[in-house]
Order: structure tokens, then C-alpha cells, then sequence
């Protein structure tokens, strides 16, 4: 049952217990055990002081975001905090495990909050889309300041219990039992005045800019959200706070809050929030990964200490894996032997740690990798060396090692084959720098066994990843899904567009970078590999713009044939300040080689706008994502979601490519692939998926409900 109890310890002190498993949400159940509790303590004369403590060691981890999804019915929390904050007894909070967002609320709206040193304690409303409306906009920055309020309540980040006590959120932190402290502190306090704990009636202590600091934290949240909402509005009820009083500030931080609630973003950051949860609970097998035998794994090596192995070796031993280091070239060993230990103890610092937790051996032979449990391959995208590899490690492994690659789009069963058990073998698809970099794709091949893709799952997790199960095929999901959004990206080139009108099209989105910044960023030539492994590249002075029977822009191929790599050599669709260089700047060159190009083939460029660049780049990407749910390689729009939110830059306010062609509309969508394919036959990528056609003939069902409708629409298709 959920809910909050009321019992009476020794006959003074009334004890509140939210009892919502697992992390206590204030659902309305328990927001009315809350109310009843509070009533029944005012009635008691024998109760002197309050305790309000959660159930299995957990306070309380806030709202509960799933009611937003309706209407809200049953006590509000805001008065219900206020009650208790006017009690003439002491109500003291005893925090343990977490208090996060309205579960912090309800802290301070306590007299006295004590924590267990383990707690976690923040206010991760933004990240929702929403802000502290059960009060914490007002009351935080009239216990610890302006700024310190600013920074928590903007980023959402957690804190320790330590941090808290330092800022003064809490009272005391305690080794012991928080809840048994806390009944003693509330005993210890019944008589002593109340209304210097009452946060409410206390003045906001703003520094004497306050303006200046409210602007600048408006100017930082503006840049960092990328078209974010609520941390204009979380800075906006903060300003509140510290010019008005409480009452005003209460009904500026209602009025704030009513317009995020409804929200296209809060919407898709909360359908991010569950994603996250969702994700990877599905194999292609059928079985899943959290159902799966799994092992524990304390020994891996990494092969292949380039930019990416270096990565996974850190990632590993911070995860407290010990690590075998393997490369062959003497040089590139000795970079990593001097890199990798820097890197550790910088990934340790910033985790708080002193001494990084795996141990790291180096090694320039395959054959010290004959004990570990699991190995990462991470040498070069190149198949027969790949298969070479694999080969010789089902030699030297023992058997029932796991066996994995970091390959970011090969055919994983090719892989398998090169080895005598196949079903041990599983893509671990990293993105760099992988020691920083949340998101893993993790490939089952057909005949990856259920095992080795739930340690792959579980390792990940481990080593703070968020993994994804994605089935094998070329590029997996992000990949195969990027190829389409950079080919429509050339096109627009060819058309009359210049780089950077791409890419501010494309920031102005919400990415972090446009495709060419990007694009320079990672390299040009890792696309090229790709294109020339494929057949597609083609040399001499007019290559042509038909391949393969389809269009396709040899635009990017003659850049890398001129050497302009992107950022590693200075020149790429921009100009850097020499080889390495960050700071992209516009390139007359690239304006006079895309000149140069079009006269060539005869292309009259045209005027493009913003909508038909985002058009064409996204709809293109989503419809390859369509593909992918049909031909079953993602279990769902979420894993999808989820892998381009974690990997590929795209706005969590966003949802994700396939959440946003449902708020975009999916017929809006269909119509515009429509529209685009009649004007460019030659390009497949822009053909409506069968699947968008068939859930725009459903009537479009939400997202959430896709999952559902594919199953059934697969086994209609196989009766
Ligand atoms: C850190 C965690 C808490 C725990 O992490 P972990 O241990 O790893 O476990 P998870 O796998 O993440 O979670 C386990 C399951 O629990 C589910 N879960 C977690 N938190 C919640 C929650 N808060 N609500 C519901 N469910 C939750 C999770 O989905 C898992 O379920 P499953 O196993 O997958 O099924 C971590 O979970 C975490 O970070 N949680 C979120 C913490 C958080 O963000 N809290 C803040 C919530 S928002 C909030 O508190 C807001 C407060 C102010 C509200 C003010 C009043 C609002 C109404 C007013 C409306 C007015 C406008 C009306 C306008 C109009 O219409 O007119």
C-alpha cells in the first residue's frame, strides 16, 4: 500500500513514514497519509515534536512525475508543506538516502533536517522541465543565499550530505542512524522558538549586485540550455525570491511553473527521464538482459590503445575492473603508458576519489590477455584485421571469455565467425572519449548468447554508461541513422547552402554543434574509410554525382582527397588557427570550392531556408529511425531516443528524433517526406518508412504506445 503512516514513538514524538517503494514519490496516496498525519498531530496533546523519515532507507525522491501525465487529483503540495511548516511542535526531516526534488521541498519546509552522510539531497526539477513549485524556489535561497540557490535549482545537480551541511541546508549529518538521531534532536528541541526555523517568514540575503549576478546566471543558463526552458524560468522565480516577498514570490513561482507544467519540453524531458529507464531491457533473442545470467567481471583487457581503447581503459578501471592494456606499435604504447595513468587520475579526481580503483597493466602481446574474463577490442575500423584478431584470441583466451568489439557500425557475426564460440561475442560500441561519453551501444549479433549481451549490459552500467541492446546491422542504430541527416546535409551544399548556414540551422535546434562543425571535429576521413570500404569513392577530375544508382555528393571525398581533414589538419569545411585548432572560422576557400563545384556540374544554386534545412536533415534521420523499429534493431522510439540524446548531441528538451515526430506530428512528418522525395526521386533515404505510413493510418498513436503497435503489427504481418 502507498502511503505515509502515523504512529507515536514513547508517547511525545509522532513519526511520519512515506511509504511509496521504491523511492517514496509523493504520490497522491501518500500526499493524503501526509495530511491525515499532520491533522492527528495537531490534535495530540501527549505529542510534543515530529519526525518525517521514508520507508527502506530513503526520505523521499519527489513528485511523482508519472501523475503528471494527467490530471492532478488529491492534497496539493505546496499548503500541505506550509501546515506543516506552521505546526507550533517541532518537525524535524531525517534524510537517508535521498531527498530530491519535492522530497527536499518537504525537508525545508521541516524545522530541522537531519541526514545520513550517504544521502543525496538537490532539487533536479529543470531537469524535468519544471522548477521547485512546492516552494523550494522561495525558501532554498532564503537558507543558503542567491548564488548557491542559483547554481543548484539552474543545474539540478545532486549533492552529498556533507555538501549540504557545509551550504547549511542541513542541521547535522550523522555515520549513524538518521532516523534514531533524529527523534532524540526533535526531543531535545520541543520548547525552543519556531520561528526562526520557519524558512517562509526569513529575508532573502541577495548580494548587493543582485541584478547583475540574476543576469548573468540568465546569460549562462540561456547558453547553456540551447532553447531550454526552465532555467530561464528557474532564474526567473529565483529573481523573485530575492526582490519580492515570500507571498509574491509564491504566486511568480506558481504562475512560472503553470507554464512549464504543460509544456512541449517538460514533456519530452520527462518521457527522456523514462527512456532511460526503459532502455536495453530486450535483446533480439527475446530475453532480457535483467533476467539474464550475467558475470561479474574483474579482469578485461582492452586492444588497441588508440584515442578510443585509452578511453574504455580508464572507463574500465574506474569501474574498478583491473585492466590488461594491449597494443602492438611500440609508439603508440608508449603514449598510452604515459596518457592512460594521467587520465585515470584525473577521471578519479573528479569522482572523488584518491586512488583510482582498477589496476592497469600494459602490454605490447596478445597472449597476456590468457586470464581476464572479457576483452574489448578497439583497434582500427578494418575488418580482416578485426577478424585476425578475434581469431587468435579464441586461441589464447580460456574459454567462456567473453569477447567484444568497439566497432562503431561492422557486422558483428563476421566477427563471430573468426572465433570457435560465437555466442560469446557482442559489439561494445563506444563513443569518444569513452571514459567521458554516457552512451553505449551494445550489438547482440544473431548469435550473441543472452549471457554475453547482459555482462556487456551490466559492465556498462558499471562503468556509468547508459547502454542501449541494438541489433547487428551496418552502423547499428546511431550510426545508420546518421548517414541519411549527413547526406542530406551534402545535398544542401550542392544546392546553394554554405556550411555554416547548416550548422547554425542545426544549433539554433538545439545541437551542440552542426553536422560540418561536427563533421571536422571527429574527422573527415572516418567517413571517407567507410565510403571507399564500401565502393563508393571515386577519383579523376568529373566524379559523378550517381552512385551506386542513387544520388550522392562527392563533395566531402574530394575535400579529404585536398587533405582537409577537418580540425587535425586546420582545414576542413572551416579554417582553424593551424592542425588542432578549436575555433572554427568561415573558409572563402570552401565558399569558392562549392562554387567551383556547382558551375562544374552545372547546379544553380538557390536561396535555402532554415525550415527546409531542418526538414530534410531531421525528417531524413527519423524516417531511417522508422526503418529501424520496423526491421526490429531497436526493441522501441525510446532506445532510439536515448542513444541520440546520450551520443549524438540531440536536445534532451527535445525528447529525441522519434518523440519529436510525434509533438512535430506524424502525418506533418510523413507529408514532408513526401514533398521532398517528389522533388528528389534519386535519393531512398527520403522514401516514406512503411512504418511512419502504417502509424499515421492507426491515427498516430503517442510514442509510448508505438511498442505495442509494432509487436502487433509484426505478428498481423507473419499470420
Ligand atoms: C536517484 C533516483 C531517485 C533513484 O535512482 P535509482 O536507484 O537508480 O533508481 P531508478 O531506476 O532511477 O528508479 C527506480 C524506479 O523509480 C521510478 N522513479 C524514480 N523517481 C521517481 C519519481 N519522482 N516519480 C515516479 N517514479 C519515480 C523510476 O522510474 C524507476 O521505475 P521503474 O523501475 O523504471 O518502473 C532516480 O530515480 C531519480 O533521479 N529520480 C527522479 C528524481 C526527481 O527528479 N525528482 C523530482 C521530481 S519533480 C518534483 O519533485 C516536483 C516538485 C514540485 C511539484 C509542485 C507541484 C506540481 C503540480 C502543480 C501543477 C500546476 C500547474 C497546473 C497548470 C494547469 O494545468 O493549469
Amino acid at each position: 500500500m502507498k502511503m505515509a503512516t502515523y504512529s507515536v514513538l514513547s508517547g511525545s514524538v509522532a513519526l511520519i513514514t512515506l511509504q511509496n517503494p521504491p523511492v517514496n514519490a509523493l504520490s497522491e496516496a501518500v500526499r493524503t497519509g501526509i495530511t491525515d498525519a499532520v491533522q492527528r498531530t495537531l490534535k495530540d496533546p501527549q505529542v510534543t515534536s515530529v519526525v518525517i523519515c521514508g520507508q527502506n532507507g530513503r526520505f523521499c525522491g519527489g513528485a511523482d512525475i508519472r501523475e503528471f501525465a494527467g490530471p492532478m487529483s488529491g492534497p496539493p503540495l505546496v499548503p500541505m508543506i506550509h501546515a506543516l511548516e506552521a505546526m507550533e511542535k517541532p518537525v524535524v526531516a531525517a534524510i537517508e538516502g535521498l531527498a530530491l526534488g519535492g522530497g527536499l521541498e518537504l525537508a525545508l519546509g521541516c524545522h530541522y533536517r537531519i541526514a545520513h552522510s550517504q544521502a543525496l539531497l538537490g532539487l533536479p526539477e529543470v531537469t524535468l522541465g519544471l522548477l521547485p513549485a512546492a516552494g523550494g524556489s522561495q525558501r532554498l535561497p532564503r537558507l543558503i543565499g542567491l548564488p548557491a540557490a542559483l547554481d543548484l535549482i539552474t543545474t539540478g545537480r545532486h549533492i552529498s550530505a556533507s555538501e549540504a551541511l557545509k551550504l547549511g541546508i542541513v542541521d547535522q549529518v550523522t555515520d549513524d542512524n538518521a532516523l534514531k538521531m533524529a527523534v532524540e534532536f526533535a526531543r531535545s528541541v520541543v520548547g525552543q522558538p519556531l520561528g526562526p526555523r520557519r524558512l517562509s517568514t526569513r529575508p532573502c540575503h541577495s548580494p548587493p549586485d543582485v541584478d547583475s549576478v540574476l543576469d548573468q546566471a540568465l546569460a549562462q543558463v540561456w547558453q547553456r540550455g540551447r532553447g531550454a526552458l526552465a532555467p530561464v524560468a528557474c532564474v526567473g522565480a529565483l529573481r523573485a525570491a530575492a526582490t519580492l516577498p515570500y507571498a509574491q514570490g509564491m504566486e511568480k513561482e506558481r504562475e512560472l511553473m503553470a507554464t512549464l507544467f504543460n509544456s512541449g519540453q517538460a514533456r519530452a524531458l520527462q518521457y527522456a527521464f523514462f527512456s532511460q529507464r526503459v532502455v536495453g531491457k530486450w535483446q533480439p533473442s527475446g530475453a532480457r538482459w535483467d533476467n539474464s545470467t550475467t558475470r561479474t567481471i574483474r579482469k578485461a583487457a582492452v586492444i588497441g590503445l588508440g584515442t578510443m581503447g585509452r578511453g574504455i581503459v580508464v572507463a574500465l578501471a574506474l569501474a574498478g575492473v583491473s585492466v590488461v592494456a594491449v597494443e602492438s606499435q611500440e609508439k603508440q604504447l608508449a603514449a598510452a603508458r604515459q596518457m592512460v595513468p594521467e587520465m585515470l587520475q584525473r577521471g578519479a579526481g573528479r569522482r572523488g576519489l584518491d586512488t583510482p580503483p582498477g589496476v592497469i597493466s600494459f602490454s605490447s602481446g596478445l597472449e597476456d590477455v590468457s586470464e581476464v574474463e572479457l576483452v574489448i577490442e578497439a583497434v582500427f575500423e578494418d575488418m580482416a584485421l578485426k577478424r585476425r584478431i578475434f581469431s587468435r584470441l579464441a586461441t589464447v583466451c580460456r574459454p567462456g571469455t567473453v569477447l567484444c568489439s568497439n566497432t562503431s557500425g561492422l557486422d558483428i557475426d563476421q566477427l563471430a565467425e573468426a572465433t570457435q564460440n560465437p555466442a560469446l561475442v557482442v559489439g561494445m560500441h563506444f563513443f569518444a572519449p569513452a571514459h567521458v561519453m554516457k552512451l553505449l551501444e551494445v550489438v547482440c549479433g544473431p548469435r550473441s548468447s543472452p549471457e554475453a549481451v547482459a555482462t556487456a549490459m551490466v559492465l556498462g552500467k558499471r562503468m556509468g554508461k547508459v547502454s542501449v541492446a541494438v541489433g547487428n546491422c551496418p552502423g547499428f542504430v546511431g550510426n545508420r541513422m546518421l548517414k541519411p541527416y549527413m547526406e542530406q546535409a551534402n545535398f544542401l551544399l550542392e544546392e546553394g547552402a554554405t556550411p555554416q548556414q547548416v550548422d547554425e540551422a542545426l544549433e539554433g535546434f538545439g545541437f551542440p554543434m552542426g553536422v560540418f562543425r561536427m563533421s571536422d571535429l571527429s574527422g573527415l576521413d572516418v567517413g571517407w574509410r567507410v565510403r571507399k570500404e564500401a565502393g563508393l569513392t571515386e577519383q579523376g577530375v568529373e566524379p559523378t554525382r550517381m552512385r551506386q544508382g542513387q544520388r550522392y555528393s562527392p563533395l566531402p571525398d574530394q575535400m579529404c582527397e585536398g587533405g582537409r581533414l577537418g580540425q587535425k589538419t586546420g582545414r576542413g569545411w572551416y579554417r582553424y588557427d593551424g592542425p588542432g585548432g578549436r575555433v572554427a572560422r568561415s573558409d572563402p576557400w570552401v565558399q569558392n570550392f562549392l562554387e567551383t563545384y556547382r558551375a562544374r556540374h552545372g547546379l544553380v544554386p538557390r536561396r535555402i531556408a532554415t525550415e527546409e534545412i531542418l526538414e530534410r536533415c531531421l525528417y531524413a534521420l527519423t524516417n531511417e529511425g522508422f526503418n529501424i523499429l520496423q526491421d526490429g534493431v531497436a526493441a522501441g522510439p525510446e532506445d532510439i531516443d536515448v542513444i541520440y540524446v546520450f551520443g549524438y548531441g540531440w536536445p534532451r528538451h527535445r525528447g529525441g528524433p522519434m518523440f519529436h515526430a510525434g509533438q512535430v506530428g506524424l502525418a506533418r512528418v510523413l507529408e514532408k517526406l513526401e514533398h521532398y522525395q517528389h522533388s528528389h526521386p534519386d535519393v531512398p533515404h527520403l522514401k516514406p518508412s512503411s512504418l511512419l505510413r502504417r502509424l499515421v493510418a492507426a491515427g498516430s498513436p503517442p510514442v509510448q504506445k508505438w511498442r505495442e503497435f509494432i509487436s502487433k503489427d509484426r505478428v498481423h504481418s507473419q499470420l
